[in-house]
């Protein structure tokens, strides 16, 4: 087996890990034994595998991007970083590099069972212990320090990204981060890429666009986890991005002095907001901030909504160093002791009352949504026992809840009150309300389709002639490609005076298309798995993009017999597209009888042209199609294409 240098020496830097080779092999299979599949994401899926003739047991993560050189290798964001961190207990370990006959890459890591998130929703009826919490914090921390500490951030911080390993039959896990395919060094030059991490852990300096961050993105995204790990719910489930810095000012209250003097341990002032919105062509709402102190119940609402509120500033100068958040009273006072639930009537009359007062202060709030967020899990029952989820309250017939609503009332107004919760100011959630949301949102590339719509229907609403997101100049080059993915749809600086959100109706059509896609009832794990199962492997243009052209995809669900062709004609350049659907039958259930006769037809009708040659006109990268391939809706569907034109050859 033939051995290729892919770092030098003077590569490395003085911690780095010792010199590497990726190692050439006509197929990984020739050399690993595969188990199984245990993830897929944007980028690369991986396999549970043993090398063969040992049982020692890896993960191999094949890129699914292939690469156009060896040494191309070494360029990869993923590779370059992993290789420049020392080891580390907190760090994922890599072992060796693969290049089959095909130029695809292999990583091979070390193995660990299971990723936070998955971990998180085994955990729906058993909430970690307080101290669970904190070492899995404190491994976390440890590991976000050290990749700081050897000048890289990793930006996609999640709980995806946290692989964790159960230390027998305890509540004690193995911590480590994984996936550093958009780690940056913190010295090379910015304006980064605005759109990295995934939305929900999406610090607001990379929401709000500002190209100049650096590693408290980190840390504020370790904020959100530390309160998902808690809670079992995710603290900031942004629906899009408007609605992610919505639900953020809800809690931390919003970044101007005169809201955060309304209210006291919110997310702190942030000047730079001010510009940034206006560069948007955005207004934050107004909104005070919450004291999550006030909103946790013991022993939560001490040290660790202390942590919380330190690591959820506005200010990314203001969070504190990954250092110095293993320096915070979460980490270092002594083991908590759990406080004694103080009496039941006490304690949830006054939690109510608080959440109520801070109510009435904020007009332009309903807290709902925030309460049953912040609360639930951790309030008491009628025996005083910790319950763990929202459905242990309704099977209780929320009683807590109705009592204490009721006191929180009755010292207000000695109204007689109803049995049942019906103020606007608290609703119950609904039985079927999720402790982890339905959707999970993917990275935040998935995104890059929707906004180029919205520049698009933007475009055609004003009629102007430059749409509201610009292709911008990038370097090319596989290990630029995510970069490039990115920054294609970055805004320009539009005029001013132009209106950005909501200002035509096709824009709204196209946010309520999509909005519709992420409230649909597909189950997590469906959602899930048609995100990762749709692979690209092509894109077939059938002749000169100057002149009439033709694409069409052929989608081929991996693991049934079903097929969807979805072909684009557009002989002019406004033409609506044509989406065909073939052979849908049983495809998905609730469709089977309305498709089956019907080979050629219009999909989604009613949506806005989403399919306009003025999106296939420009480039149209891989993950684009894939991201076409889930907005249909169609779940298991690889796509294929019977040309040999490949991503690099489109982007
Ligand atoms: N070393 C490992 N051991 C076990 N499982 C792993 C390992 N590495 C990754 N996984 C699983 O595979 C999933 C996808 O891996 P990874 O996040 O690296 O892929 P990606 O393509 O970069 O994903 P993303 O879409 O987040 O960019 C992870 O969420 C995790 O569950």
């Amino acid at each position: 087996m033939k051995k290729y240098l892919w770092r030098t020496p003077s590569m490395a830097n003085q911690n780095g890990r010792s010199l590497k080779e990726v190692i050439k092999c006509t197929a990984i299979y020739d050399v690993f034994s595969v188990v199984q599949k245990v993830g897929d994401g944007t980028f690369g899926s991986v396999h549970l595998a043993t090398r063969k003739g040992s049982m020692k047991v890896v993960a191999i993560k094949s890129m699914k991007k292939k690469l156009m050189k060896i040494s191309d290798a070494a360029r990869l964001r993923e590779v370059h970083s992993l290789l420049h961190l020392s080891e580390h207990d907190n760090i994922v370990n890599i072992f060796d590099l693969y290049i089959d006959q095909s130029f695809c890459l292999h990583i091979v890591m070390e193995f660990l069972e299971f990723n936070l998130f998955q971990l998180i929703n085994s955990r729906r009826d058993k909430p970690f212990s307080y101290n669970s919490v904190r070492d899995i914090m404190s491994q976390i921390f440890k590991g976000i320090g050290h990749i700081h500490a050897n000048g890289f951030f990793h930006r996609d911080m999640k709980p995806e990204n946290i692989l964790v390993s159960p230390i027998e039959n305890s509540d004690v896990y193995k911590v480590k981060i994984a996936d550093f395919g958009l780690a940056r060094e913190i010295n090379s030059s910015p304006p980064y890429t605005e759109y990295v991490s995934t939305r929900w852990y999406r610090a607001p300096e990379l929401l709000l666009r500002d190209s100049y961050y650096s590693c408290p993105v980190d840390i504020y995204a370790a904020g959100c986890m530390a309160f998902e790990i808690a809670t079992l719910q995710p603290i900031f489930p942004g629906m899009d991005d408007l609605d992610q810095l919505y639900k953020i000012c809800e809690i931390l209250g919003s970044p101007d002095d005169e809201s955060q003097k309304m209210g006291f341990g919110g997310g702190g002032t942030w000047k730079q907001a001010e510009k940034l919105t206006k560069d948007l062509g955005i207004i934050l709402p107004k909104s005070a901030p919450l004291n999550l102190r006030e909103l946790f119940s013991p022993p939560w609402n001490g040290a660790f909504a202390s942590m919380l509120t330190e690591l959820l500033q506005w200010n990314p100068d203001a969070r504190p160093s990954a250092q110095a958040c293993l320096e915070l009273d979460f980490f270092v006072a002594k083991e908590e002791k759990v406080q004694k639930p103080r009496k039941e009537k006490e304690t949830k009359a006054n939690q109510v009352g608080k959440v109520g007062e801070t109510q009435v202060s904020l007009p332009t709030f309903s807290l709902q949504n925030i309460f049953t967020k912040v609360t639930l899990p951790y309030v008491e029952d009628k025996t005083g026992k910790r319950s763990s989820t929202l459905y242990q309250k309704f099977h209780k017939g929320i009683t807590g809840f109705k009592r204490t609503f009721q006191k929180a009332n009755k010292s207000k107004k000695s109204t007689k009150m109803s049995q049942t919760i019906s103020t606007p100011m608290y609703r119950p959630p609904s039985p079927f309300f999720p402790i982890l949301p339905q959707i999970r949102p993917s990275t935040p590339l998935n995104l890059k389709l929707r906004n180029y719509m919205l520049s698009t229907a933007e475009y055609n609403a004003t009629n102007k002639s430059m749409p509201m997101f610009m292709e911008t100049s990038q370097t090319e080059g596989p290990n630029q490609l995510r970069d490039k993915e990115n920054t294609q749809f970055r805004r320009k600086s539009t005029n001013a005076s132009t209106p950005s959100y909501f200002t035509s109706s096709a824009r709204n059509s196209i946010l309520s298309y999509f909005d519709a896609e992420t409230s649909s009832p597909t189950t997590l794990n469906d959602r899930s798995a048609t995100l990762r199962s749709s692979k690209f492997s092509g894109l077939s243009n059938d002749s000169s993009r100057s002149t009439a052209q033709t694409y069409s995809v052929l989608l081929e669900p991996s693991d049934c017999e079903k097929t969807l062709l979805w072909k684009k004609s557009s002989l002019k350049g406004d033409s609506n597209a044509q989406v065909t659907k073939r052979s849908l039958k049983n495809f998905k259930g609730e469709e089977a009888d309305e498709e089956k006769n019907d080979s050629h037809q219009h999909l989604d009708s009613e949506k806005p042209s989403i399919f306009s040659s003025d999106i296939l006109e420009h480039d149209f990268p891989d993950f684009c199609v894939t991201s076409l391939a889930d907005t249909l809706g169609v779940p298991g569907l690889t796509l294929k294409s019977d040309s040999h034109v490949t991503s690099e050859t489109i982007s």
